[in-house]
């Protein structure tokens, strides 16, 4: 008989984003997406992170004071970088999982790259304006859905020793 508690593939894709968002420098929100194609093959991965030869330890990680002294100009959002490392630029028919609400800027990325669906976790942003941004955008284009992703799924755990051999 085959095992009953297998991860549906949005459960499979949304961790796989969960997963790219642990390797984020981000000391206050981690966000990892994960694009998948009409074939559930993923097309694309990413998680917030400074550009290319900007070091983690030069830039800063802070949310407050000076705009220039915040993390806010020089960070790279995660759904950007998964449309940006995605191996094909036609995202047609594509979705994007990812742990947060697409920003605005994030929003016309996703809208503009042809994705057809976004699955989203958190919602904690949504009284911002970049989030009320991107839903009127979202709204209004007629190619492009979203949804929270519904699980069960409080948690996964990964073993890197397997269970028994330790
Ligand atoms: O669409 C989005 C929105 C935000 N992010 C990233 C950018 C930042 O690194 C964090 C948000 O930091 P806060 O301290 O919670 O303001 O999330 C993203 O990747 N995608
Ligand atoms: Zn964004």
């Amino acid at each position: 008989m085959k095992r009953q508690n297998y991860l549906s593939w949005d459960e499979y894709f949304m961790a796989v984003a969960l997963l790219s968002a642990q390797r984020s420098k981000d000391p206050n929100t981690q966000v990892g997406a994960c694009v998948a194609n009409d074939q559930n093959k993923i097309v694309g991965v990413g998680y917030n992170g400074f550009p290319w030869g900007c070091s983690d330890d030069e830039l800063p990680w802070d949310r407050e004071g000076a705009y220039l002294d915040t993390k806010y100009p020089y960070v790279c959002h995660a759904e950007l970088n998964a449309v940006l490392n995605a191996i094909t630029t036609d995202l047609r028919r594509c979705r994007i999982y990812v742990g947060l609400f697409p920003c605005n800027e994030c929003t016309k990325v996703i809208i503009q790259s042809g994705i057809s669906e976004i699955i989203y976790l958190s919602d904690k942003y949504r009284e911002t304006d970049q989030v009320k941004a991107a839903r009127i955008m979202l709204d209004k284009s007629p190619n492009i859905t979203y949804r929270q992703m519904q699980t069960s799924l409080e948690f996964l755990t990964v073993h890197f020793v397997p269970p028994g051999e330790k």
